[in-house]
C-alpha cells in the first residue's frame, strides 16, 4: 500500500488570528460620498465635551436615546435618534443582523488629534455595540484579563468601517483606542436591556 502525502495546499488553512466571541468587523459599510454627507451633517449636532466624575476625555459627544449622568449611570432620554443617522443605523443593523429597533442610543464621538478613549468596557444597560468609523483609521485594541496575563488582540478600524462588539467581547474583553492623529468620528449604536 503506498501511503500518500497530503499536498501542502490540501492542508487546512491556519485559523487566523482570532478575535475575541462576538466581535465582527465589516469595512465600507459606506461609500466615501456617504461618509462626506455623514460628517457634513455632523455641524448640526448639539456636540458637548465629554466629562466623567470632573476629567474631560478631550473628545466631543452628542448622545440621543440615552445619556449618562455625573455618576456614570446611565438613564433613557426617550429622545429619538436623529434623522440624520437613520440611513447609517439601517446599514449597521443589517451587518448586526438585529433589529434596527432594538438600536435604542446613538453616540456620534469626535475624536480631535490627539484625542483616544481608555481602556473601558461599556457598561450595561449597553448589550451589543456596533461602531462606524469616519475620516481617519484608528487602532481598535481590545484586552482580557486571564489568570496572571492579559489576552490582546486589536484591528485597525478604517475609515466607513464598522465593528460590532456583542456577548463575550463586549462583557469580558475591554477596549480602547490610542491617541489619534487626525481627526475622527464615530457613530456607536446600542441596544439596550430593557
Ligand atoms: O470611537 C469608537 O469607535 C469607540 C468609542 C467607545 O468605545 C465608546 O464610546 O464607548
Ligand atoms: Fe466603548
Amino acid at each position: 500500500m503506498i501511503e500518500t502525502q497530503p499536498l501542502l495546499f490540501d492542508l487546512p488553512l491556519a485559523p487566523r488570528t482570532p478575535w475575541p466571541e462576538g466581535f465582527r468587523y465589516q469595512p465600507e459599510l459606506i461609500d466615501a460620498a456617504e461618509e462626506r454627507d455623514l460628517v457634513a451633517s455632523f455641524q448640526d449636532l448639539p456636540f458637548k465635551a465629554y466629562e466623567h466624575l470632573g476629567y474631560f476625555g478631550n473628545r466631543r459627544i452628542a448622545g440621543f436615546g440615552w445619556r449618562q449622568e455625573e455618576s456614570g449611570r446611565m438613564v433613557e432620554t426617550g429622545e429619538p435618534i436623529p434623522d440624520l443617522l437613520l440611513p447609517l443605523l439601517d446599514k449597521v443593523a443589517a451587518f448586526t443582523g438585529l433589529a434596527q429597533a432594538s438600536f435604542r442610543h446613538a453616540l456620534v464621538t469626535e475624536y480631535s488629534p490627539g484625542a483616544g478613549i481608555g481602556w473601558h468596557r461599556d457598561r450595561p444597560p449597553a448589550e451589543a455595540i456596533a461602531g462606524v468609523s469616519l475620516l481617519s483609521p484608528c487602532q481598535f485594541r481590545l484586552r482580557r484579563k486571564a489568570a496572571d496575563r492579559w489576552d490582546r488582540a486589536s484591528i485597525i478600524a478604517a475609515p466607513r468601517s464598522a465593528y460590532l462588539m456583542a456577548g463575550p467581547a463586549r462583557s469580558d474583553w475591554q477596549h480602547s483606542i490610542p491617541a489619534l492623529e487626525a481627526l475622527r468620528y464615530s457613530v456607536t449604536f446600542r441596544t439596550v436591556r430593557r
